[in-house]
């Protein structure tokens, strides 16, 4: 009841009669709850993952939940962010996030798959032409951030590490203690000075709030144009499948497990299709192993077997050179629409 009242915008005229609350939530009885991000930078290759897995919904225009049309399923809206707290805590049973949130969060859930895409670092930056070029430097400085919990770890260990080395030398004096991140861990014993920040963050330096950001970084174009230079790596991220450690209807989340991974492998690899003389066989076959084995059939030419093998998208240009070097002809490419594959 409570999670159904909070995907509803309560007074909202787009909400048509027929939408109704209560129809809701006896329509959420016994489905299944999947959290995708609701906007941002993982939101539409969601969508276009849910649309290869034939999950098929409507979404009323301003509601954040939509029932499945042919599975016992419901998708949920949700800021990215939010997405581990609702998993973690059981309340929707399947999620799609960054691990950057997941890791965030700290919260227990399982990761089914890593999905691929969302791809970038979290990364400590500081002004290009500072006085800064390694992290240990930003001890006891200003960081701002939107991921307090992560960076605050990142600092209390430079802290910990150069308490250590300086209880070695036997000169340092106590720190002043500035108060930290994460609440239980860092709260109150870090000396450098956590600053949340929810967007923007590569502004904070230039406005004189930080002296270095935690933040993401994909292409670096960002950055570059805020005057910044990476000096560290937290870490590295991508979408993951995620589900609760005690979801309603194993069954289903591993039906949807499966399709969401035949998409994937689907998007990563090309059907190679060729003809080779057949002692040249085994030098093709060192070409293009194939997910398992290729497939390899007789022409009906003496001499020549047909051969077809799965090849990652990112070598095939490669492949295709080797395979012309060692006499292979009518090599074709064909994308893979949908898979079901082994799953090493
Ligand atoms: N530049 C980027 N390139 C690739 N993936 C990214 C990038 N920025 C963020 N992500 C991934 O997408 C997730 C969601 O980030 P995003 O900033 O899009 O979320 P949001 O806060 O919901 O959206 P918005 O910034 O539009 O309000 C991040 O946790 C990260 O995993
Ligand atoms: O390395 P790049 O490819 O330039 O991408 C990095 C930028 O993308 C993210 O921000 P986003 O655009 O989502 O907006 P935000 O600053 O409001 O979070 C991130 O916070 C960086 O600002």
């Amino acid at each position: 009841m409570d999670l159904v009242n909070q995907f509803v915008p309560r007074n909202n005229p787009a909400v048509s009669d027929a939408v109704r609350v209560s129809d809701l939530i006896n329509s959420l009885n016994d489905r299944l709850l999947f959290a995708v991000p609701k906007k941002g930078r993982l939101h539409q290759q969601c969508l276009d993952l849910l649309q290869g897995s034939d999950i098929q919904f409507h979404r009323h225009s301003r509601l954040d939940i939509a029932l499945c049309l042919n599975l016992p399923m419901a998708l949920v809206f949700l800021p990215a962010a939010d997405i581990p707290r609702f998993v973690g805590e059981g309340r929707v049973d399947l999620g799609i996030t960054g691990r950057d949130m997941i890791a965030e969060a700290q919260v227990e859930v399982e990761e089914l798959l890593d999905l691929g895409f969302g791809k970038c670092k979290l990364q400590v930056q500081v002004p290009e032409n500072g006085e800064y070029d390694s992290p240990e430097q930003l001890v006891g400085k200003n960081i701002c951030t939107s991921f307090t919990g992560l960076a605050g770890e990142y600092f209390e260990r430079l802290e910990r590490d150069a308490g250590k080395k300086q209880e070695k030398s036997d000169t340092l004096q106590v720190g002043e203690i500035k108060g930290g991140a994460r609440s239980g861990s860092t709260m109150g014993r870090l000396a450098t000075k956590i600053k949340y920040v929810g967007g923007s963050v590569e502004a904070s330096c230039a406005l004189g709030v930080a002296d270095g950001i935690v933040d993401l970084v994909e292409s670096g174009e960002t950055m570059k144009a805020a005057g910044l230079k990476a000096i560290a790596t937290i870490l590295e991220t991508t979408a993951i499948l995620i589900k609760s450690t005690h979801p309603t209807n194993p069954e289903l989340i591993k039906t949807i497990e499966s399709r969401i991974r035949g998409v994937i492998t689907a998007k990563k690899y090309v059907l190679c299709t060729y003809n080779v003389p057949r002692e040249k066989l085994a030098a093709a076959t060192e070409i293009t192993p194939g997910k398992r084995a290729p497939s390899v059939t007789t022409l009906d030419e003496e001499g020549w077997v047909a051969v077809s093998a799965m090849v990652e998208k990112k070598a095939i240009a490669n492949a295709m050179d080797n395979l012309e070097k060692i006499g292979a002809t009518d090599i074709l490419v064909m994308n893979i629409a949908n898979s079901r594959t082994s799953r090493e």
